[in-house]
This record gives C-alpha cells, sequence and structure tokens, in this order.
C-alpha cells in the first residue's frame, strides 16, 4: 500500500487542538505521524503542500443519493464522486429512496452496493416510518442492526407525535439519532417558499418560519420526555436556533445542522423565478441568516449539512411552482461558505473546518471520524485557500445540473480528497483504486 508524506501544509484538526504548518505521513491506510519536519522514510511518496490546508475529511449528515430508485437523478457512483470533489470522505445518505430504505434488507443490499461502487464512506438513513408515509412505524431495531446509523423521514415531518415519541424510544435504545425534517405540514401545506413580503409581492404560497418553530418545539420536548437524541435537520429559522439554544442548555439531547445555502441565500433571490432556488425548507431573510450564524458561533448549530438533493436538469427546468424542491450541494459546500462567511470576515477557515468535521462526528458519536489522530483513519482534504473559480454545475460531478450558486465567483477550493489513506480525488477527476 502506497505511503505518502504531506509536508509544509497548513495543518487544521479542530478535534486535536492543531492549527500550524505540520507534516502528515500516512501509511496502512492511518495516520502515522504528524509533526514538524518530519523525514520521509523509505516508499514514502512527499507531496509539497506549501499553500495548502490539510483537513480532516468532510462528513455529511445529511445528502440523498437517490439510490435505489432514482438514478435518473443521482446514483451511488456519480453522487459518491460528488462528495468527493467537495472533500466530503464520509456522508449520511437519506431514505426517501424509491423503494424507501424502511426494512433491514434493503439497509442491507445498500451496504453491498455501497462497497462495489462509493468512493467514500457512506452510512445510511433508515426511514421512521413506512414507506415515508407517516402511518406505522418501520422496523427500527432490525434496520439498526443491519447498519443504519439514524433514522428519519426527511422529506417530510412526521406528523403523528406518537409515532415519533416510539420512534425516539426505539432508536435510543441503539444509542442513535433520529433526524427530524421540522416543518408543520398543515402550516407549510402547499406552500413553494419563505413566506413574507417577497412571497407576497409574487403571488407565491408561503411556508412560514412559525411552521418549522413549532415543528422543533415538539420534537425537543419528545427528546425531553423520553431521554432519546432528536437531530434537527437543515435550520433555517431564527425561532429554531432559539428553541435549539435553550433546549442544549436545559441539558436535552438536540443536535442540530445548517445547510450552506440557508447561511448564504435569501428568498429575494425568488424574485428571478428561478427554480434552482427551490428548496425546502425555504430560503428566508437575512434575519433568520444572521441569526443561523450566531447559532454557528455559540454551538447552537453542531453542524454544516449539505442536504444535497440532486434532481435531474429537466425536472427543475419547469415553473418555480411544479419544480420539486432541492438542489447538490457537495461541490460548493466548502468554497461557498468560505467565499461567503470566511472571506468577508464574519467566520473563520478554522471554526468553518469544525462544523464540517468535528461538529459533525461529535454530534452523531461517530468517534473515528473527523479527526487526524495518530493511528487514525487516513480520511483527509487538500484546500487551495486561494484558488479562484467559477460555479459551472455542467463541470461537476454529480447528475444534479439546477445549482443556485451558478455563476457565482468563488475562493477556495477542495484538490485532493483522500479516503483510507488512497487518494480518490485529484484536480477534478475521481482516481478508482
Ligand atoms: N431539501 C429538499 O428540498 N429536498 C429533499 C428532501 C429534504 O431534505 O427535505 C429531496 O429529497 O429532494
Ligand atoms: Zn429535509
Amino acid at each position: 500500500m502506497a505511503q505518502w508524506l504531506i509536508k509544509n501544509g497548513h495543518l487544521i484538526d479542530p478535534a486535536n487542538g492543531l492549527d500550524d504548518v505540520l507534516d502528515i505521513r500516512i501509511a496502512n491506510g492511518k495516520v502515522a505521524a504528524v509533526g514538524k519536519s518530519l523525514s520521509a522514510e523509505a516508499n514514502d511518496e512527499v507531496i509539497d503542500a506549501s499553500g495548502l490546508v490539510v483537513s480532516p475529511g468532510f462528513i455529511d449528515i445529511h445528502c440523498h443519493l437517490r439510490e435505489p430508485g432514482q438514478e435518473a437523478k443521482e446514483d451511488l457512483l456519480t453522487g459518491t464522486a460528488s462528495a468527493a470533489a467537495g472533500g466530503f470522505t464520509t456522508i449520511l445518505t437519506m431514505a426517501n429512496t424509491r423503494p424507501v430504505i424502511d426494512q433491514a434488507i434493503i439497509v442491507a443490499g445498500m451496504k453491498h452496493k455501497i462497497q462495489t461502487d462509493a468512493v467514500v464512506r457512506v452510512e445510511i438513513t433508515g426511514a421512521v416510518t413506512k414507506g415515508l408515509e407517516g402511518k406505522e412505524l418501520s422496523e427500527i431495531g432490525d434496520m439498526a442492526q443491519a447498519g443504519a446509523r439514524a433514522f428519519s423521514d426527511d422529506g417530510y415531518y412526521v406528523n403523528d407525535g406518537r409515532l415519533m415519541r416510539a420512534a425516539l424510544e426505539y432508536a435510543s435504545m441503539f444509542n442513535l439519532p433520529v433526524i427530524s425534517h421540522s416543518e408543520d405540514c398543515c402550516l407549510v401545506a402547499d406552500g413553494v417558499m419563505h413566506e413574507g413580503c417577497v412571497s407576497a409581492k409574487l403571488g407565491l404560497k408561503g411556508r412560514p418560519a412559525e411552521a418549522e418553530n413549532i415543528a422543533v418545539s415538539r420534537e425537543i420536548m419528545l427528546a425531553e420526555m423520553t431521554g432519546g437524541h432528536v437531530h434537527i435537520a437543515h435550520v433555517s429559522s431564527k425561532g429554531a436556533v432559539d428553541l435549539i439554544r435553550e433546549a442544549k442548555a436545559k441539558g436535552i439531547k438536540v443536535t442540530a445542522e445548517v445547510t450552506p445555502h440557508h447561511l448564504c441565500l435569501v428568498d429575494k433571490t425568488i424574485e428571478s423565478f428561478d427554480s434552482a432556488f427551490k428548496v425546502n425548507p425555504p430560503l428566508r431573510t437575512n434575519e433568520h441568516i444572521v441569526a443561523l450564524i450566531e447559532g454557528l458561533k455559540d454551538g447552537t448549530l453542531d453542524a454544516i449539512a449539505t442536504d444535497h438533493a440532486p434532481h435531474a436538469y429537466e425536472e427543475k427546468d419547469c415553473e418555480f411552482n411544479e419544480a420539486p424542491c432541492g438542489f447538490a450541494g457537495f461541490e460548493t459546500a466548502f468554497s461557498v461558505l468560505h467565499s461567503c462567511l470566511v472571506q468577508t470576515g464574519q467566520w473563520n477557515l478554522q471554526a468553518l473546518i469544525h462544523k464540517m468535521t468535528a461538529g459533525p462526528a461529535a454530534a452523531f458519536d461517530w468517534k473515528d471520524r473527523g479527526h487526524l489522530s495518530v493511528g487514525g483513519l487516513a480520511d483527509l482534504v487538500l484546500i487551495d485557500p486561494k484558488k479562484e473559480w467559477v460555479v459551472d454545475p455542467h463541470a461537476m460531478l454529480t447528475r444534479g445540473k439546477s445549482c443556485p450558486f451558478t455563476g457565482m465567483e468563488m475562493v477556495g477550493q477542495v484538490v485532493r480528497t483522500m479516503v483510507d489513506g488512497k487518494w480518490v480525488y485529484q484536480d477534478g477527476k475521481i482516481i478508482r483504486n
């Protein structure tokens, strides 16, 4: 197996408190050494990482790989290639597939397919309810035993509080989180964008922030009642941030994530009627963005998650009201946040890397990921923090070519990704080992 000595990079490993120019040696798929001026051993291939940032591989706890069943949108090959290009070495894929991942046998089938097709580590979410129908609990225990790492009906709120309570109780027996897509179904009904001045002006039906706040409060109360771990997906409202902050202070087991698009885009973009901006929960306003950034800074929000939700271009290429929600997110995530929040002085690179590595790992208690400890997994990325590029979805590896960041100028990009001690991505290309 190849051995690597990556020299002179700016190594940022928040879990280990490292932020310095350091060398790192990789051997046998593990981190063999981290330190100043390490000397190459026989068989080491030396990489000069001067000017580059070396980070633990990113962890995405919310994505949609569309397999099984919707391969026109994405599959394990294209989805994990896209993840590798974005610097993600572990991703958690959601259960809203066809068929829905709601039985142990489907989890097992996915695990098998992942072994042959995936270039990054893929973890699996099982559905909370059978067929995501919100009527009957799925076989949570069986799926946990088959290797599911979380449970979620993402795409839908589990409207029946009794089912959500039971899901939290069962999942907690396996120490696994239940991930909530928190939007009250009745309040969002057929809304297509954030409810506010812009939706009123455009005459489009709204999804109020209150729908999210109400949904989040129930989840917090059920987590307190059951002692289970609830994780709030794609937090987008100020009210939700406040509720989660309060719940954490009380010691309730709640964790939360925020997406790059909710941090960097507002509802006003929809004045173009471009369906690339259509997503659930919807893009909101600056007031919400300020609260989300505050939530990241004070630890209320544990992780950045992409909610990579690709659709075939033809599906998105239609009237705003008719278009499906969501878009690809892996290949823009780091660059968008680096350009939009770090370059503008609102945040710093160390904190951004923390929320993409140690943050998600700690939220889901994935102890072997999100750090570059000696003896640990060699999952890492090299980032060129100065690289300038323009977002062009047609140059991306995902099949989801509709992207709300199209044409935006970026500063900073992932240039190499290593999983398990092997390079899987370099300068625009996937390396299949
Ligand atoms: N976020 C979205 O707008 N869409 C997601 C579902 C989801 O995460 O809610 C999808 O699967 O397309
Ligand atoms: Zn969702």
